[in-house]
């Protein structure tokens, strides 16, 4: 049994309740209850019906008169009530609506019955939130618009709309649930969903623009959602198009991933090449092909992030570094390197390599110095410093690249051979006189005069002069080759004789 207290909360709701049903007029018979000398369990009101409990579980006031206005809020926003009610049945009356979303609170509720009213304005989507609703009765009203998702009610058993204005297509119900169906003279357009073939075509008929069985006017289209459907194109649910978004979200997230992953690895990758160890498959098997040359050279290239630059570019970390000269300004260095190399020779001091730039009519010899104990930022100073001093018979290195455990030097290639070669008579077809071999030593000793004193306060010295570090330009003049490559022979002893009084 319920609290007094509770029942006069119930007792007035329904008065309010009443009072706008009836618009302001009550009950015209007091024997029927509905005043505030009775309760309405207690005292068995008309038109309500009680449990054992004393709760209210139904309001029926079908053929009741009233003219006013059905105000749910009266009822469903007393807590008590809005938990017991189960059914609320007001057909044939004259009633309009208000607040009629507020239904929605009123969640027990079975059954629902206004038909034959004066209702109008669209269904709230509210109502699809009624997930107890089995029978639901809106026929014979003005109510128009497209009906809310009504197919999520999965209990729902009965729909009867008949003689409205609704639009829009019909809910993709569960219609083999259904015992009761009827959507007859109304706007509903699109095809007849799934299952709805269980009805006859009478209980469709007047909606002018529905199709599909069981009506006889074929579907030519798939159906237009302009109309503000509650179901998509292709029949899905806004359940379904929220759960298909859901998986597509996911998967776009995965792919990204994925992506992202691939492109970390790859960067790694790169991050992590070493090109010495290249460099040194190379000088261990020299009968590896040039083009296994040219790929090592690119991929130093495109680390640095590198290609020709003016001398102002300056010396970049660990990276190549394109020194003045004329003969390369504007050539790409990358292309350069890209192009097939051949091993001139191994000497004392590393490996050089000829590579033919096709494209600009090029070609460079490369020398990858070998177990030269020199810092980096030693070899990047010396290399600056020579930059800036030139000789017409000193060859000047057109690039260099310095790591830890890597130097290269770049040059131009001298296509007519060394003095030594001149020498031991291995190139044919050359005189060397005596005139010659003193012009050329004059040559040299002249431009090794001009370097000395230009680099004394450097401290540079050639430190490997030779007759094959002695070429031959393309006009048979001399020219010094790999100047700085060595550190010079007394500073050598000197730090041999340090490392051994230490
Ligand atoms: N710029 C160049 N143009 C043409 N040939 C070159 C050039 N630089 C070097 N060479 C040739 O490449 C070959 C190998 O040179 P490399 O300097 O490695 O040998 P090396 O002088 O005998 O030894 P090292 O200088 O290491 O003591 C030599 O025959 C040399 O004449």
């Amino acid at each position: 049994i319920r609290p007094q207290g509770d029942q006069e909360h119930v007792r007035n709701a329904l008065l309010n309740f009443l009072g706008k049903l009836s618009d302001g007029n009550g009950i015209p018979d007091p024997t029927q209850g509905w005043n505030l000398t009775s309760y309405p369990c207690k005292d068995n009101w008309v038109g309500i019906k009680c449990d054992a409990h004393f709760t209210v579980k139904r309001i029926n006031l079908d053929h009741g008169n009233f003219s006013g206005i059905f105000d749910p809020s009266t009822l469903c926003s007393v807590h008590s009530l809005a938990a017991s009610l189960t059914i609320i049945s007001l057909n044939e009356n004259t009633l309009r609506g208000a607040n009629i979303d507020e239904l929605a609170k009123c969640n027990q509720i079975t059954g629902f019955h206004i038909g034959g009213n004066q209702f109008s304005g669209s269904i709230p989507e509210a109502f699809a939130r009624l997930n107890n609703l089995k029978r639901l009765d809106i026929s014979r009203n003005s109510f128009s618009g497209v009906l809310p998702d009504l197919a999520r009610i999965s209990g729902l058993t009965e729909f009867s709309a008949q003689e409205n204005q609704l639009s829009g297509t019909i809910p993709n119900f569960d219609f083999p649930n259904f015992n009761t169906f009827n959507v007859t003279v109304n706007k509903f357009s699109g095809p007849i969903p799934r299952g709805g073939d269980l009805f006859d075509a009478s209980c469709y008929s007047d909606n002018p623009d529905l199709c599909g069985a069981p009506l006889t006017n074929r579907c030519t289209s798939l159906p237009s959602n302009s109309s503000g459907g509650n179901t998509s194109k292709k029949g899905l649910s806004n359940d379904q198009i929220l759960m298909y978004s859901g998986y597509f979200l996911v998967g776009l997230v995965v792919v990204l991933l994925i992506i992202f992953w691939v492109c970390k690895n790859k960067k790694a990758k790169e991050e992590s090449y070493d090109p010495v160890n290249k460099v040194v498959a190379i000088n261990d098997d020299s009968s590896l092909n040039a083009s296994v040359v040219s790929s090592e050279y690119k991929s130093v290239v495109n680390k640095s992030g590198v290609s020709v630059a003016s001398a102002e570019s300056g010396p970049v970390s660990a990276s190549l570094v394109v020194l003045t000269s004329p003969e390369v300004n504007g050539l790409k260095f990358d292309e350069l390197l890209k192009a097939p190399a051949e091993l001139l020779g191994r000497g004392k001091h590393g490996s050089v390599y000829k590579v033919i730039c096709q494209d600009q009519g090029m070609t460079l010899a490369v020398k990858r110095i070998k177990d030269w104990g020199i810092s980096s930022s030693d070899f990047r100073q010396r290399m600056q410093r020579l930059d800036q001093v030139k000789h017409p018979n000193v060859l000047p290195a057109v690039a260099f690249y310095c790591s830890k455990q890597e130097k290269l030097l770049v040059y131009e290639y001298q296509p007519n051979g060394s003095v030594f070669k001149l020498l031991h008579g291995t190139q044919l077809n050359q005189v060397f006189d005596w005139g010659s071999r003193l012009g050329v030593a004059a040559t040299i000793a002249e431009a090794l005069a001009f370097m000395h004193e230009q680099l004394q306060e450097d401290g540079i010295a050639h430190g490997n002069l030779k007759s094959s570090n002695i070429l031959l330009n393309k006009n048979m003049e001399p020219c010094i080759s790999e100047y700085v490559v060595l550190r010079p022979l007394l500073d050598k002893l000197l730090s041999i004789r340090d490392e051994n009084y230490v």
